[in-house]
């Protein structure tokens, strides 16, 4: 079976699976250019720190693939800082689109200054940078998988294990199989997964209308529970370990992720539950020493005060939003599931790329 996937990408034709209208309707809308792609990003018809970076990389690609010829390499290279300078400020907390726009413009300086490249070789050499974020993506994802779920055998030494998550870390959050989830699914093609708890993760609700969609689709054993229910739930079922995603790793380990991470982590060390955190090195930002830099984005509060159009909450109630919160380092017992392995927040400086 063929897991979800939310990004669609063909000779230059991208798509994306707008995340708003799920679970009810799975619908395909067209990403032309950038814009769309900023719009479509800040508006959360896709999100998840890896899918943002590639919905992005790949909107310009959509635009390059359709540029007329350009006379030179600088003006290629204006083309690129330009898109990917507008593309970063579409959120704020996750870092992937961020060095991804780095990891770019790199190779285009490079390309415009080397006298050996020409004005068409420097355009496809980008467009095939580009391209492959969607494929280094999946196979990120894939190594974070096998690392992680070894990990949890060896450390919870268990037949069969009992996992929670937050938010959505899956084929929706990246360009397939997922990070967190990604190591869900290895435990379970391992036939080591007892049961998957997931939180609903309001108020955008990742975890009921997405992760919950992507257990079911793929038919592994999984519990929801209200964000509330976290502590009974791993004192109730005796969860083995809680894995959560990372849209912004700090280099001493502190993690900017979802908002109710943090309290999670708090409740895992109460409860004496392993708290793992999976991110690819496209999601460590090694410029920043700790968390107190990571950027926190607040976001709208009718995303608090409603659900679709229908108003849930008192009509002027005044509201706090932020989507994100960090996890001291010394809260992630497990420690950082990566596609190099896994590595506790401490070892995290000296593996700098
Ligand atoms: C694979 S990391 C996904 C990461 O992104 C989510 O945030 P959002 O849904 O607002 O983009 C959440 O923090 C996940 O852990």
């Amino acid at each position: 079976m063929a897991t979800l996937e939310a990004i669609k990408y063909k000779n230059g034709q991208l798509e994306i699976l707008d995340q708003l209208l799920l679970p009810e309707s799975c619908t395909f809308i067209p990403i032309r250019n950038v814009q769309d792609a900023w719009a479509a990003i800040r508006e959360m018809k896709v999100r998840g720190a890896p899918a943002i970076a590639i919905v992005g990389c790949l909107s310009l690609a959509v635009e390059l693939r359709k540029l007329a010829a350009l006379e030179t390499k600088k003006e290629i290279y204006r083309f690129v800082k330009e898109k990917l300078d507008y593309l970063v400020t579409s959120r704020p907390t996750a870092v992937n689109m961020q060095l991804a726009a780095e990891a770019c413009i790199k190779l285009s300086t490079r390309l415009m200054e080397d006298v050996s490249v020409d004005v068409t070789e420097a355009k496809d050499a980008t467009l095939k940078h580009l391209e492959a974020t969607l494929a280094n993506d999946v196979a990120d994802n894939l190594a974070i998988g096998e690392h992680g779920a070894t990990d949890i055998q060896k450390k919870v030494n268990k037949d069969k294990v009992r996992i929670m998550t937050h938010c959505n870390t899956g084929s929706l959050a990246t360009a397939g199989y997922g990070t967190a989830l990604g190591v869900i699914r290895s435990l379970h093609t391992a036939n080591m997964l007892d049961q998957v708890y997931c939180t609903e993760t309001r108020p955008y609700n990742q975890g009921s209308r997405l992760t919950a969609f992507e257990l079911v689709y793929e038919k592994m054993p999984a519990t929801l529970i209200c964000d509330s229910m976290a502590a009974a739930a791993m004192k109730q079922f005796n969860i083995d370990a809680i894995i959560v995603g990372a849209d912004r790793v700090a280099a001493n380990g502190d993690t900017a992720n979802k908002i109710g991470t943090y309290q999670l982590a708090v409740l895992a060390k109460c409860h004496n539950v392993l708290f793992y955190v999976a991110a690819p090195f496209s999601s460590i930002d090694f410029e920043i020493p700790s968390g107190q830099s990571i950027p926190i984005e607040e976001r709208p509060h009718s995303e608090m005060t409603h659900t679709g159009s229908i108003r849930t909450a008192a009509a002027g109630i005044n509201c706090w939003n932020p989507g994100f919160d960090v996890t001291p380092a010394e809260f992630i017992t497990g420690g950082i599931v990566t596609e190099k392995g896994v590595f506790k927040p401490d070892q995290l400086a000296s593996l700098k790329v």
